[in-house]
């Protein structure tokens, strides 16, 4: 497999890839140059010069996975990426304290004058009463968008001695009083507040939410801080403020349009300090975002589930780590209801037993109709697209649940219904093991890997015997065998293990022996 680091990512992510994938580096990667390079690769990094457009996702043939090395996935087109089933994943966390600290560092450098300071020293001047400042002692800062960075700015500006004022629509009073910010509305914030940084995404809410309106309610003396995504304020209207003396300064870090140029409304404006998008840029953020994503990668290129998936319902990493031992299991579980179903599958339940019902288990429920599509659908079945895929085949989903496992720590059972009939099988964990314990009345034990074949057949002497010569007669090696049986005792279900695929002929002998109702194959190496 092929993947394609571009926007010039750390060295360590890559690394880590390379032990197993042909890495292409493009520290500059034109957009006509991605979009004549992509059906090549099967993964692809970016920061957020690269633009992963709908034009790039509709050339590229083999993409499985998007990993953008930051936080911002604004840079990708998620919904083209999720109707192909590519997953798109982001490091949410990796960055965070670069980004905490460039944004103190504008504020300061803004309300010191330092970048102008330096500037008219460095050409021998020396300005001292030119450049008198403000402190952010006893001021109070509005923070918008009290997120991972912003949580941290208002953690620092409180040990500056400033107050803050926190709006944010998803905060609730409890977080925020922990934080020891005070929770306001959007007009608080900006009638009150000295200095108002922003920390959200951009989305069509954030948009422009501050212009020059909003400008004109602030305090006289305000100074702007955004460090998130340009166009949250609007830019022309901030160089207007700036110069009109409504707001007394800026410090920017991100633009509408980068690379910005010199005609940029903000380029030259006295007062406003500017950075180029560096925000995430020290040493350890870009080897924190770089193996954050990389190790998701290799998770996804091995058809694991990535917790940072942004396409996919969030896990965080409490419940990853009580569910993933299932998720294998569901998975082969789904393989198994799949081959033995009498038709197209109608409806599915995932019914969960024991300790695993005290988590959110949606992920696992994917994994079972990940492994129920994956033997049957012609292209890649993975964790974004198994439950669009189901819907679209018209199989309905449900999830069960009951704390009594019986005699089982815990128990996931996978019903498959197909008109009137339906084939229930169930799996545990032993350790990390996964084991299939019952498939339907039956109980078994049966390790789900390599091949099985199912029989149920009549309970009596020689039909195990005659089996056993079919497939050494045509060179079928067994390597495990099970027999279960029901409570009636004139039924029972014979599971071979096997690592060779039957031919259709021998399994058509099979299925016509007398004693043997029937005959089906489930191969677990489709999932
Ligand atoms: N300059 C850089 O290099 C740099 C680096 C890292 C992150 N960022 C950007 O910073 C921003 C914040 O990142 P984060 O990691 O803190 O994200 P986050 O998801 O942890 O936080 C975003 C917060 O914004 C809030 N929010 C959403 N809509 C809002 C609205 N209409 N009004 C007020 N709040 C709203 C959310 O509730 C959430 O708490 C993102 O846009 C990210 O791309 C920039
Ligand atoms: O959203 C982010 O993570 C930041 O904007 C950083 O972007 P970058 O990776 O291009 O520096």
């Amino acid at each position: 497999m092929k993947v394609l680091a571009a926007d010039g990512i750390s060295p360590k992510g890559i690394e880590l890839l390379q032990k197993e994938f042909e890495v292409v580096v493009k520290d500059k990667l034109p957009a006509e140059e991605l979009l004549e390079i992509i059906p090549q690769f099967d993964a692809i990094m970016v920061r957020s010069a690269s633009k992963v457009t709908k034009e790039v996702i509709d050339r590229a043939t083999n993409l499985k996975i998007i990993g953008r090395a930051g936080v911002g996935v604004d840079n990708i087109d998620i919904p083209a990426a999720t109707a192909r089933g590519i997953i798109v994943i982001n490091s949410p966390g990796g960055n965070t304290i670069a980004a905490t600290e460039h944004t103190m560092a504008m504020m300061l450098a803004m309300s010191r004058n330092i970048p102008i300071a330096n500037e008219t020293m460095q050409k021998g001047e020396w300005n001292r009463k030119k450049y008198v400042g403000v402190e952010l002692r006893g001021k109070t800062l509005g923070v918008i968008g009290m997120g991972r960075i912003g949580s941290g700015v208002a953690k620092r500006a409180l040990a500056f001695e400033m107050n803050v004022l926190a709006y944010d629509p998803y905060i609730n009073e409890e977080r925020a009083q922990a934080l020891g910010v005070k929770v306001a509305t959007f007009d608080e914030v900006i009638e009150n507040a000295d200095f108002i940084t922003v920390h959200m995404p951009l989305t069509p809410d954030t948009k422009g939410m501050i212009g020059m309106e909003q400008m004109k309610k602030m305090k006289k003396g305000v100074r702007l801080v955004n460090c998130a995504r340009g166009g949250i304020i609007v830019e022309e209207d901030l160089a207007e403020a700036v110069k009109q003396g409504i707001v007394a300064g800026a410090a920017i870090d991100v633009y509408t349009k980068e690379p910005v140029t010199k005609d940029h409304p903000l380029v030259g404006v006295p007062g406003i300090v500017l950075t180029p998008h560096l925000g995430a840029s020290t040493v350890e953020a870009q080897i924190g975002v770089s193996v954050d994503v990389a190790k998701g990668i290799l998770a996804a290129l091995h058809g694991e589930p990535v917790a940072t998936a942004v396409n996919m319902a969030p896990v965080s990493p409490e419940v990853m780590k009580v569910i993933s031992p299932y998720l294998n299991l569901a998975e082969r579980l789904g393989c198994t209801v799949t081959s033995l179903a009498a038709g197209p599958v109608d409806s599915v339940e995932v019914k969960y037993q024991g300790d695993i019902t005290e988590v959110n288990t949606n992920l696992v429920t994917t994994a079972a109709i990940k492994g129920m599509l994956n033997p049957v659908m012609e292209g890649e079945v993975n964790y974004v697209n198994a439950p669009s895929l189901a819907k679209e085949r018209g199989i309905k989903v449900s999830e069960k649940k009951e704390k009594d496992a019986g005699s089982f720590a815990n128990l996931i059972t996978v019903t498959a219904k197909s008109g009137d009939t339906e084939v229930a099988v169930a799996g545990t964990l032993f350790g990390d093991e996964g084991r299939i314990v019952t498939i339907n009345d039956f109980r078994v034990d049966v390790d789900p890997h390599a091949r099985i074949l199912v029989m149920p057949h009549i309970n009596r002497p020689g039909v195990i015997g005659t089996i056993g010569s079919i497939m050494g007669n045509s060179h079928i090696n067994i390597s495990g065998m099970q027999v279960g049986g029901t409570k009636d005792q004139e039924t029972n279900l014979m599971v071979l293990t096997i690592d060779d695929d039957i031919p259709e002929k021998v399994l058509a002998s099979i299925k016509a022996l007398d004693g043997i109702f029937d005959a089906k194959l489930v191969n677990f190496y489709a999932v």
